[in-house]
């Protein structure tokens, strides 16, 4: 059975699929299992056939964190975060990302690839794996965003 607190789901279209296997690499590099949930090849597909059962993982708790990749970000995370229990940040900089876990206690990423380096790439998920939620006056922000 995969140990949740070290397990994190990934998940891309056609546009993210160039540096999602860089990435894997740096997440099991830093001990993490990995869960992949495609795309697998350059091949064009609809980004959200691939982020729901990623967002999925993470928000039943089987995943602690999750990565989704596409050209802009915005497919990605906008559907990420059409689920409930998924704050997923759009980040180009690591400075973005570090942000988005302390202040937004963000447990998903997405990663714009079209605009960035392959390296940037794995700039942004080490500074994500590496701050954690700072609590205080933004845990009180953030459970005031779920709403209905
Ligand atoms: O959903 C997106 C835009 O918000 C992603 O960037 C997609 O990867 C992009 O739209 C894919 O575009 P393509 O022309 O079909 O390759």
């Amino acid at each position: 059975m995969e140990d949740a607190k070290k397990t994190i789901a990934i998940g891309c279209d056609h546009a993210g699929y160039p540096y999602k296997d860089r990435v894997i690499a740096f997440l099991e590099s830093e001990g993490w299992t990995v869960r992949d949930f495609g795309t697998d090849s350059p091949d064009s597909v609809d980004y959200p056939d691939f982020v729901h059962p990623t967002a999925d993982m993470v928000e039943s708790g089987e995943a602690q964190l999750g990565i989704v990749l596409c050209g802009s970000g915005n497919g990605v995370a906008i559907t990420a975060n059409k689920h409930q229990g998924i704050r997923a940040a759009l980040c180009w900089l690591p400075e973005l990302a570090s942000l988005a876990r302390e202040h937004n206690n963000a447990n998903m990423l997405a990663l714009p690839v079209r605009f960035i380096e392959e390296a940037t790439a794995v700039d942004i998920t080490r500074a994500f794996l590496a701050a954690s939620f700072e609590g205080g006056r933004h845990a009180r922000r953030v459970g005031k965003i779920a709403c209905g």
